[in-house]
This record gives structure tokens, C-alpha cells and sequence, in this order.
């Protein structure tokens, strides 16, 4: 695609040449993102609008921030990018948010919404406080991360700081997946058309809109006007997502919002096999179905999360509360205050943000809320802040939250019935973004843990301790270890907060133990049980595989995982290098184990 390299031959186009060039840059989305995947819909409603931004504004002198991030294709085929799209979201290749190191003009590379505002008035300070505010400071979000309530902590503040002006392009296209909800999505809706109030101006921003974002003079226009108003100011676009793609546009429910490789003449995509989130999706509805006091909530995600088949069966026992977890988590305390058992369906890494939600609204309450995290684990193409990687450590921390992550469907289903049943306190599951899989059997049960094989010699040389996802995994490094004449056993605890008590004594009669997690090492389930083997004086040492403690970039999970050392050969060899080196066992009150 002729791409101009850089944003003076934009500039230099007039407003007709500047639309046959948004056509062509149309085109280029759709047949390079079906090839790869990634997030058509949302960049076919943004097309105009980048081309105006970077018409009107300088980047990166002008500082332009994403919200999300999910957006910002064109800003990166505008600022010399194109020939990277052929590697979208692939390891090594171009990724699919905004990323520092691909170039300067390029700011936020988290992808968790809501979150560009407050950077815009940090940055607009600080150039203030340096003498450097001559330039402008420019934040795309969208209607669905303006649903967020830090984005309306960053409003009051961008208001209250009028010599450090902040201009908000507010991209509203009516949805996040869904139509996006609220009062906020009707007020939005009736600015300009009579609305008896404007809310941004209640709160002392200047307003300006609503503008067709789809056509190019008027963006500018109203762009322009903005950067000359030096006041802090909102811009209300109005786009469509999924514009220009027919199939994005049919009916499909949600725009096309993230989509796999595609067909680009048909807009369909190749057969998936049934993911985790699928199982989940229709057990959630059999437990409803059973139990009038289970109730769903998701922060604007019920396709991806599967709790859309919730809602439509039992939809006053449903709610969607927008990009907003930390409302939703307390949403659900209260729901659960009210005699209820609330299901809360939340991506992993989604549920960082609703940290003290859960310890201190939920847990310090004993409230009977299941959380159920889908995406843990390393998810693959959308990169280290999509990552499900921190919640067993940071559930870890939960006084009386139990933790469980289910081996396969059959388990997936069996506890959330028992997370269901467990009245006195929170409980998670975790799984990963990935197809369901076979079964992995188990060959017999100590209290609550799962034993998946055992070993043929005893004293038995090693204890797998397989956490989730990984079984199958574990049960191939065993095999490899049993080749080379190492006795192995390999057991589920199923729950893996709190530790289960038999574990430490299952270690003391191996020679070493080893745990495997789909998870940040940090803080994960292997060092609690290192430190349990400690408190039981069992001299057992422990060996904890896991996810690294550092962002993990995007690339396929299968490649990703391999490369953290959690494939059955890399798990081999580690302990045929422990065992030949020997490693030391914790010591009782050591808070570090091997
Ligand atoms: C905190 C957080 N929760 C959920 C998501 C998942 N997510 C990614 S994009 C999106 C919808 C965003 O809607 P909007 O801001 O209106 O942007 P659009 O896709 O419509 O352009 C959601 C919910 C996220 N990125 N961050
Ligand atoms: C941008 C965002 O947070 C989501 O759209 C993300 O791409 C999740 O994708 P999956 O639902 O495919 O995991
Ligand atoms: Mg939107």
C-alpha cells in the first residue's frame, strides 16, 4: 500500500484526496488484518478520524494516546508502519497496541481501558511544570472505555486544570462488543439531539460535537477548533465500527470487534474447536438453570466471556455494568449481601484492576461470590498486558479465598458446582484462552487432590504437582523421566488455594517435588507448597516451574509457554538437572523457595 511515510503528504492532500486514500487505507485493514487476525472492527470505525487527527496535529510533537490501544492500526500505518502488518500480532512482529519501542509515536502499551485520560493529564502537567506546554495533548477513548471510572477521575481532574489544557477525542460508535450500557450510552446518544444537559460541560469542559467522524473536514474542523480553544475540551465523534465491511456490519454481534484469520471476500473464519469459555458458558447456564440464586455479571465482555448464553436465558439475572470491574466486584458483593450468588466473569488480567474490590469488599465480608477467569495464563497475540499471569498471587493474598484451576472440561464443570456451593467466602477458577481439550483422567483421589499416575518404584523418586491447564503437559515430562528410569508421580490438586493438607505429605515420600503453573512463579502455588513442606518439617525439596516474573511480549501461546520452560521436555530436564545437582529443601520460614 502507498502509505505516505510520514504526515507532510497527508497534509498536503486535499479533502477529496484524503477520502480516496482513507478507501484505499480501508482496504489495506481488511485484507491484512483478515490474514492475521487482530482487531478489524474497531479500526475500520477510526479510519477518518487518525487520517484527521494526524492532519490537524504533529506527533509526536503533539502527544496522540490511544485508550485501549486496540485502535491504533491506522495511527501506526500513518506513522510508516504498513510493511508491519503483515506479522501482526505474530512473535517478533508488529504489535497489535501501541508499542514504545516501535516508535516515538507511540505512548501507552497497556491494553486495559480507561486508563489514556489520566495519562493525558500527567503528561499535560508535566509538560506545564517543564515550561514544554506549546504542544498539544490528544486522547482517543472510546464510549465503551469512557463506561471506565478512572477515565471520569481523569475528567474531573482535566477540567479543574484549565492552564494545562487536555483535548478528549471521544470515539463513539455506541458499543464496546455489545451495545455499550448505562445511562452514560443514553446521554451520549441524546447530546445533540436535544438533550436536556451536556455532562462534560456540568463539569466545566468545553464541548464540541457531536461530528460525523467519518467525514474528514469536519474532524479537522472541530480538531482544530479544539487546539485553538486551549482549554480542556471534549470532541464527541460519532463512528461506526466495523464501517466499510459488509460482513462486519451483518450479523455479526459484535462488529467484528477481534477476530481470528479470516476470509476477507466472506468475512468467515475456520472452524474452532470448543474452548474452555464454551464449557464454561453452557455449565454457567445448567447451573442457573438449577439454582434461581446464581446470578452473572461481566464489564462489558459477555460474548468473550461466555456469559452471553447467561443472559439470554435468564436476562433479569444477568447484568453487563460496562468497562467498570472494580464495580462490578462490588456490584457482586452486593448482589451476594442480598442473598445471591453472584458469578462474576472476568478476564485474569482484567481483574487486577479490582484488586481491593475483592480483598476488602468481598473477602473481608466472607461473601459467597465465584470468579471465573478466563484468559489466564499466557493468552498469546494481545501481548503482556493481556497475560493472565498474576491472579494466584494476587488471590494468594485473600484471606479465605479459594483458588481451583481446573485440569479440563470435566473439572471445569465440577468446580464451579463446587465454587457454587462454598457459602462462606470467594472463590476463583482460572483457565486459558485456548480449546477445551481431551479429559486427562484421574487414577485415583487423596482427600480433594486429583492423582493422575503413579509412579512404578518406591521410594518414588519425583512428585509433579500440575496446576490447571498444564496435566497433559505434566503427564508427557513424566513419560520422558520414566524412559530414563526416574519414578514419577503426578498429582491435581484441583484447588490449589488453600494448599491442600495432604501435599506436603505426599512430597516427604518423594525425593523432590516439582510444581507446574501456568502463572507468574512469583508468588504462585509452588512456593506455598514449598513453604508448607517447611512448616511440616518435610525435607523434600521444591522445585517451582511457572511463567517468569517479567511482561511477556505476544506470540502464539503454544511457543510462548515453551519458551518459559513449560513443555514436557523442558520440564524433564529441569529435574534431571535438579536431581543430578541436588537442590536444597526450604527451610521452615524461609518466604523463598528453590
Ligand atoms: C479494563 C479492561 N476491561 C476490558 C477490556 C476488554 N476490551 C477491549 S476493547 C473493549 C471495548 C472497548 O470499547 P470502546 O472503548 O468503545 O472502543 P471501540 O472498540 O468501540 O473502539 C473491551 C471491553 C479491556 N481492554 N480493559
Ligand atoms: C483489546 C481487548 O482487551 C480485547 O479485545 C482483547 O483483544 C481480548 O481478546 P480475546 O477475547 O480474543 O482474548
Ligand atoms: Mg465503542
Amino acid at each position: 500500500m502507498d502509505v505516505p511515510g510520514d504526515a507532510t503528504r497527508l497534509r498536503d492532500m486535499s479533502t477529496e484526496e484524503a477520502h480516496r486514500f482513507a478507501g484505499r487505507l480501508r482496504e489495506f485493514l481488511i485484507d491484512g488484518v483478515c490474514a492475521t487476525g487482530g482487531h478489524l472492527g474497531p479500526n475500520l470505525g477510526v479510519v477518518e478520524l487518525t487520517i484527521a487527527l494526524h492532519r490537524v496535529f504533529d506527533s509526536p510533537a503533539d502527544t496522540l494516546l490511544f485508550d485501549t490501544g486496540h485502535q491504533a492500526y491506522v495511527h501506526k500505518i500513518l506513522t510508516g508502519r504498513a510493511a508491519g502488518f503483515a506479522r501482526l500480532r505474530q512473535t517478533g512482529g508488529l504489535s497489535g497496541y501501541p508499542s514504545r519501542r516501535e516508535s516515538p509515536h507511540d505512548h501507552i502499551e497497556n491494553s486495559h481501558a480507561s486508563t489514556a485520560l489520566s495519562y493525558a493529564d500527567g503528561i499535560a502537567k508535566g509538560r506545564h511544570l517543564r515550561g514544554e506546554s506549546g504542544r498539544a495533548v490528544v486522547a482517543v477513548i472510546g464510549d465503551g472505555a469512557l463506561t471506565g471510572g478512572m477515565a471520569w477521575e481523569a475528567l474531573n481532574n482535566i477540567a479543574a486544570a484549565p492552564s494545562r489544557p487536555v483535548i478528549v477525542v471521544l470515539n463513539d460508535n455506541g458499543r464496546s462488543y455489545a451495545p455499550t450500557v448505562g445511562g452514560l450510552a443514553e446521554h451520549l446518544a441524546a447530546l445533540g439531539e436535544g438533550a436536556s444537559g451536556n455532562v462534560f460541560a456540568d463539569l466545566g469542559l468545553a464541548y464540541l460535537g457531536p461530528v460525523d467522524g467519518h467525514d474528514i473536514a469536519a474532524c479537522e474542523d472541530a480538531l482544530r477548533a479544539a487546539r485553538d480553544l486551549a482549554r480542556p475540551v471534549v470532541v464527541h465523534c460519532r463512528t461506526e465500527k466495523g464501517r466499510g465491511y459488509a460482513p462486519a456490519r451483518g450479523d455479526d454481534a459484535e462488529l467484528m470487534h477481534a477476530v481470528g484469520v479470516l476470509d476477507p471476500a466472506t468475512g468467515t473464519g475456520l472452524p474452532a474447536a470448543p474452548t474452555w469459555t464454551d464449557v464454561f458458558a453452557e455449565e454457567l447456564v445448567a447451573l442457573g438453570e438449577a439454582r434461581e440464586d446464581i446470578v452473572a455479571i461481566t464489564a462489558a465482555m459477555p460474548g468473550p466471556t461466555g456469559t452471553a448464553l447467561f443472559g439470554a436465558r435468564f436476562p433479569g439475572r444477568f447484568f453487563d455494568v460496562g468497562i467498570a470491574e472494580q464495580h462490578a466486584v462490588t456490584s457482586a458483593a452486593g448482589l451476594a449481601m442480598a442473598g445471591l450468588h453472584p458469578v462474576v466473569a472476568i478476564y485474569s488480567t482484567f481483574l487486577s484492576r479490582a484488586f481491593d474490590q475483592v480483598l476488602m469488599d468481598v473477602a473481608l465480608h466472607r461473601l459467597p461470590v465465584t470468579f471465573v477467569l478466563d484468559r489466564a495464563g499466557i493468552t498469546g497475540p494481545d501481548g503482556p498486558s493481556h497475560h493472565g499471569m498474576w491472579d494466584p498471587a494476587l488471590l494468594a493474598c485473600v484471606p479465605g479465598l479459594r483458588l481451583a484451576a481446573p485440569r479440563d472440561a470435566t473439572r471445569l464443570r465440577e468446580l464451579l458446582r463446587e465454587a457454587a456451593a462454598i457459602g462462606d467466602g470467594p472463590t476463583a477458577l482460572r483457565f486459558p484462552k485456548a480449546a477445551a481439550g481431551a479429559d486427562v483422567p484421574a487414577v485415583a483421589r487423596i482427600g480433594e487432590l486429583d492423582v493422575l499416575h503413579r509412579g512404578r518404584r518406591m521410594p518414588l523418586d519425583v512428585l509433579i504437582v500440575s496446576y490447571g491447564a498444564l496435566a497433559p503437559v505434566c503427564l508427557a515430562a513424566a513419560a520422558i523421566l520414566e524412559a530414563r528410569g526416574i519414578g514419577v508421580t503426578v498429582v491435581d490438586p484441583r484447588w490449589s488455594l488453600p494448599v491442600d493438607p495432604g501435599l506436603a505429605g505426599l512430597a516427604a515420600r518423594h525425593r523432590y517435588a516439582v510444581t507446574v503453573t501456568d502463572a507468574s512463579r512469583a508468588g504462585g502455588p509452588g512456593g506455598a507448597l514449598a513453604r508448607a513442606c517447611a512448616d511440616a518439617a518435610v525435607r523434600t525439596p521444591v522445585r517451582e516451574l511457572g511463567l517468569p516474573g517479567a511482561f511477556i511480549e505476544h506470540g502464539p501461546r503454544p511457543e510462548l509457554l515453551a519458551g518459559a520452560g513449560l513443555s514436557a521436555e523442558a520440564i524433564a530436564s529441569r529435574v534431571l538437572a535438579d536431581l543430578d545437582t541436588g537442590i536444597e529443601p526450604v527451610r521452615a520460614g524461609d518466604g523463598v523457595s528453590a
